[in-house]
């Protein structure tokens, strides 16, 4: 019995893990305007941070308890985002967690703010790193959300976590975090 060479195995199909653009999705896309003008994204072309989110589109059109919008983002960290000589400035890393955890809650359950963060810095980040932020935004209730991120080197490394409450703002902050400033 001969055995005939195998044909060229085909590539295997694209695993479509439901992750897409932020503004594929519906509230991502005021989440993503939003964004463009954020201390951390509004300079997606520069040197310092570029960051770009991706929300699951399993959670379209909205979120439940039981299956929570979720968010991620690829970020780099450029050579303007320096702190230790050839490594990112640990508030640049605390930021982009920061920024990351509030558009996960906001995905998740509506627009909010920081009220308490806390950041562990697991490992230096190399300047020129491409990572992946992780988010887990946690159930709310009326007033609040609990959130925690993740930024996770290409090899696995984890170079920072973190956690946070977040206000979700209601009528009693209508007004306060309007757009603007001097
Ligand atoms: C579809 C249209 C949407 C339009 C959207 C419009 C605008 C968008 C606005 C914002 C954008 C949204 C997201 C932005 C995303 C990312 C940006 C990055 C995230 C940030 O960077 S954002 C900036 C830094 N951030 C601040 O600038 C906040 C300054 N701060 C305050 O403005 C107040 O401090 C505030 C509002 C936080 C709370 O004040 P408050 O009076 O509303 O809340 P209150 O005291 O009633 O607490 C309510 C419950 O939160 C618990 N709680 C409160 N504070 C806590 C703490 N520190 N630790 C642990 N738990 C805390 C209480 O214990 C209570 O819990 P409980 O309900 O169980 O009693």
């Amino acid at each position: 019995m001969t055995l005939t060479p195998p044909d060229t195995p085909p590539a295997p199909a694209a695993v479509d893990d439901g992750w897409r653009p932020l503004d594929a999705h519906p509230v991502g896309r005021t989440i993503a305007a939003f964004a463009t003008r954020s201390f951390v994204a509004n300079d997606p072309h520069g040197d310092r941070l570029r960051i770009r989110y991706e929300a699951r589109a399993a959670a379209v059109p909205h979120a439940t308890a039981a299956q929570p919008a979720e968010l991620r983002a690829e970020v780099w960290f450029g050579p303007k985002a320096e702190g230790p000589p050839g490594h990112a400035h640990g508030g640049s890393v605390a930021a982009v967690l920061d920024e990351a955890m509030g558009l996960a809650v906001w995905l998740a359950h509506r627009a909010a703010v920081a009220a308490h963060i806390e950041v562990d810095f697991r490992n230096p980040v190399p300047l020129g790193l491409t990572g992946r932020v992780e988010t887990t935004a946690g159930p709310a209730d009326e007033r609040k959300s609990s959130v925690s991120a993740r930024l996770v080197g290409p090899d696995g490394t984890v170079y920072g976590e973190a956690t946070g409450i977040f206000v979700l703002l209601g009528e009693r902050h209508a007004g306060r975090f309007r757009g603007g400033g001097a």
